[in-house]
């Protein structure tokens, strides 16, 4: 059955500005909490995060709790920063670093240094290919950008360089000063810690043959991201979509040309719009509080009892902080570009270790909830091409026919992961998805 897109005439969300400083008593939080996910969807409100290097003056409460009520229902939120450090990126100037690229190597002169290109993609386990082109380069080959005349194609590679840069300054701004995170959890510090991963993308429009086919072409499958925030900044094309579970919806995410309309430019500054996604790997740390992947169902004496006590309370909880499975619809008239932002936790901790320093005081612990089924996540996924666990769930999958998390292939992933450095996780997983 064809999916069912955002349509036309649902409710606009709510634009929630930092600039309106309203009282934070709790009449106001929850007049601004954001709306459930059911079958009358509403998109989570947009979220203008202020200017400002520390919480109370980068975001008043509502927005902070607006944002925090966006990432814990739904997983994610469009978000409007309006002083990062450098200027959004026009689609022009995205195209023409692709164009002058391809233009180099057919001259057979250099490419971009740090900058690797990555052709279409074979994007499921299937082995459906992706109609795009891609660039990327890591956060810690972005440091101290050089000073002087830029060599042909340094200049390209510089301007992406910056790109990265400036998504990583927003992904710590939430991390750090609007979700108060503890430093060195979700994101490192020392960006020579870092795994951080920019990927600049340029969809191919496919000619759709209207009428034909129900499903649509997509530019990237669906899956959720493996780490634990990402950041994307789309054109106005849009393509962007998000699976509602409860409403069984595929959601078209506005893109920039929508959104700005209605979010008039109030300051000067570098104003992005952008979407935050919630990963796997911060789901699953802040999934069922009190659960790790050894809690459910085994037998170890009266430590057991414990913990089976923890988990049938963590089983009344609500799914909160769920990593949202998404897709990109392939355009069909206008190639579209993203920049797309790839956080992890620090290289050398463990997902185990990360949930010791959370539980050790994080301020927003209350909003900690049920995480989803294992199966659910990519992470958790066999998603080589000869990997059964690649395979697109349903949305209420748990990765095994008995419906035992723990014997399922998702469980035992789960369990090996837990204590491994996020570095072999990360491996890991592009070794599975490697697919030359
Ligand atoms: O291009 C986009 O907007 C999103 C792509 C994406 O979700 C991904 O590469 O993980
Ligand atoms: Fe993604």
């Amino acid at each position: 059955m064809a999916p069912e897109s955002y349509r036309k005439n649902d409710p606009e969300p709510p634009v929630v500005d930092g600039d309106k400083r309203l009282p934070s008593t709790e009449t106001n939080q929850q007049q601004f909490r954001a709306p459930e996910c059911n079958s009358t969807y509403r998109a989570p409100p947009c979220v203008r995060l202020l200017g400002g290097s520390d919480a109370s003056d980068c975001c008043d409460e509502t927005s902070r709790n607006v944002l925090v009520g966006n990432l814990r229902i739904h997983g994610w939120s469009p978000i409007v920063v309006p002083d990062a450090p450098s200027p959004s990126p026009s689609k022009e100037e995205i195209l023409g670093i692709f164009r002058r690229r391809n233009q180099r190597v057919g001259d057979g002169t250099n490419e971009l240094g740090d900058v690797v290109y990555v052709p279409s993609e074979s994007g499921s386990s299937e082995g459906t290919v992706e109609p795009k082109e891609s660039l990327e380069v890591g956060l810690s080959n972005c440091q101290d950008p050089p000073d002087g005349h830029p060599l042909p194609g340094e200049s390209d590679e510089r301007t992406v360089k910056t790109f990265c840069r400036t998504l990583s300054w927003i992904a710590h701004r939430v991390c750090g000063v609007v979700l108060e995170l503890p430093p060195d959890s979700f994101l490192p510090l020392d960006p020579g810690e870092s795994l951080d991963l920019l990927r600049v993308f340029h969809y191919y429009a496919v000619a759709g043959e209207e009428g034909t086919s129900p499903a649509p072409t997509l530019g990237s499958s669906e899956h959720t991201d493996w780490g634990s925030l990402t950041v994307v900044w789309q054109d106005a094309v849009g393509g962007l979509q998000t699976y509602c579970r409860s409403s069984h919806r595929w959601i078209d995410v506005r893109p920039e040309a929508e959104a700005e309309a209605e979010t008039p430019v109030r300051r000067k500054g570098h104003r992005w719009r952008c979407i935050v996604h919630v990963g796997d790997m911060a789901s699953l740390v802040l999934g069922s509080p009190h659960a790790g992947p050894t809690a459910a169902g085994e037998s170890n004496g009266s430590e057991n009892d414990k913990k089976n006590d923890k988990n049938n309370d963590a089983d009344a909880l609500p799914v909160s902080w769920p990593s949202p499975r998404h897709r990109v619809v392939s355009p069909s008239r206008e190639e579209r570009v993203s920049l797309v932002y790839f956080g992890y936790p620090p290289r050398s901790l463990s997902l185990d270790r990360i949930r010791a320093v959370l539980d050790g005081g994080w301020k927003h612990s209350p909003t900690r909830g049920r995480r989803l089924p294992l199966g659910d996540y990519y992470l958790l996924r066999n998603q080589s091409a000869t990997g059964a666990g690649g395979k697109a769930g349903d949305g209420n999958g748990d990765g095994n026919i008995n419906g035992n998390e723990d014997d399922s292939e998702a469980g035992r992933l789960f369990r090996k992961m837990w204590d491994l450095p996020i570095q072999d996780i990360v491996r890991l997983k592009w070794e599975q998805v490697n697919r030359d």
